[in-house]
């Protein structure tokens, strides 16, 4: 989750007609098997339950750490982080999500020296490490492939009263081992309902644009109040920049301010049929069919899965998977999240710094919701 200009993936060149092979990208090497963990140090978490074992993920507030339940062995993602706004958000999501294919299991959360952690059900690469591990874009028959689980879990979770509010490829995620083959979608830190305690929908209403700009919808820049058929707009960047058709706003500096957001929300209309932002037919139709939703309209899911349909033949032969199904990325900390992460070194005394007090201070303000 993060309100920022993202940098993920990379600068694709221009949009194509035809389907060409992708170019190399550079390649991950830093995988970790699961049968070959072991852990070399005493970082715990949970009063000494949950041994940490190695970096996974980062984001703007912290960091996912895959851990290991002291009590059964069994492997978890362990989501932590520094006073998250964004933290209670997310509890409440998983919350309501719970049971929905295509969401981490969600355990347990704990607070522990002002950081707040989520346990969750650990799940494989994301979409972003599988585009670099594979060291190229997805061919469009590939990224097609995916689009009926992703719209499948858009929709159970629209059907939760949610929208998720950032999607983008390093939030969907392969599961792991058998489960290799199926999508899961990560990060709710920034989900909100959008149906009131009557199941109505929302009113329309302003908000200053949160997500990752790079895959934000053009209405979000003109700061209206996300709904479905932001998540689906969201889905089409982010399914346009795996498989290298480039985002024309990519090299846009962020937007920090009204003007600097009209400018995006002018580029990611693409003219009145969106017609500039990309010559691929079914981006295009895609595109079409979020613009013509109305804020409150409930998308057709099954007309949009339609668009990317692939044959007969592509359908039994393009396969989408991990090469190395039974192995998480390690991701590189830097020198001050490692520091953070001393902090629950059981051989060191622990001391309630100023600086902690003072986060969990921050985190129990009135204000810190918003
Ligand atoms: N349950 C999980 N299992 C395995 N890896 C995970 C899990 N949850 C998150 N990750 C990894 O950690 C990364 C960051 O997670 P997440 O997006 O939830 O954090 P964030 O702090 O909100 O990030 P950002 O600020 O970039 O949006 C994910 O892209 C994914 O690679």
């Amino acid at each position: 989750m993060g309100s920022k200009a993202s940098t993920e993936g990379e600068n694709t060149g221009e949009a194509e007609k035809t389907e060409t092979v992708p170019t190399p990208l550079p390649r991950l090497k830093n995988a970790i098997a699961l049968n070959q963990i072991t852990h070399a140090n005493d970082i715990r978490f949970g009063n000494g339950r949950f041994v940490y074992m190695d970096a996974i993920g980062r984001g703007g507030f912290g960091i996912v750490a895959m851990v290991v339940d002291t009590d059964t062995s069994n492997p978890y993602a362990m989501k932590m982080e520094r006073c998250a706004v964004s933290y209670k958000n997310e509890v409440e999501a998983y919350e309501k999500l719970m049971g929905v294919q295509g969401v981490p299991k969600f355990y347990s959360t704990f607070r522990e020296q002002g950081f707040t952690f989520l346990q969750l059900e650990l799940v494989g690469i994301n979409l972003l490490q599988f585009v670099r591990a594979k060291g190229r874009k997805l061919r469009r028959t590939e990224a097609f492939k995916l689009v009926p689980q992703m719209i499948d879990i858009l929709e159970q979770i629209h059907e939760r009263g949610l929208v998720h509010a950032d999607i983008k490829p390093a939030n969907f995620a392969f599961g792991l081992g058998s489960e290799c083959n199926r999508l899961y979608m990560l990060d709710f830190g920034f989900t909100s309902p959008f149906l009131d305690s009557d199941g109505e929908h929302l009113e329309a209403t302003t908000r200053p644009p949160r997500g990752t700009v790079l895959y934000m919808s053009a209405n979000q820049h003109l700061s209206i109040y996300n709904s479905r058929r932001d998540d689906l707009e969201s889905l089409v960047y982010t399914l346009m920049d795996i498989c290298k058709v480039s985002l024309p706003w990519r090299n846009l500096q962020a937007p920090t301010n009204r003007c600097a957001h009209h400018a995006y929300f002018d580029i990611k209309q693409g003219g009145t049929d969106g017609s500039k932002i990309c010559d691929v037919p079914e981006f295009k139709k895609a595109l079409m069919m979020c613009r013509a939703l109305e804020y409150d309209e409930k998308p057709n899911y099954e007309k949009f899965k339609r668009v990317f349909e692939l044959n007969i033949v592509q359908a039994a032969t393009v396969s989408v998977k991990p090469d190395l199904p039974d192995q998480v990325y390690r991701c590189n900390l830097r020198r001050e999240e490692e520091e953070v992460l001393l902090k629950f070194d059981i051989n060191k005394e622990v001391t309630e710094t100023a600086e902690i007090a003072e986060l969990i201070e921050l985190d129990n303000s009135p204000d810190a919701e918003d």
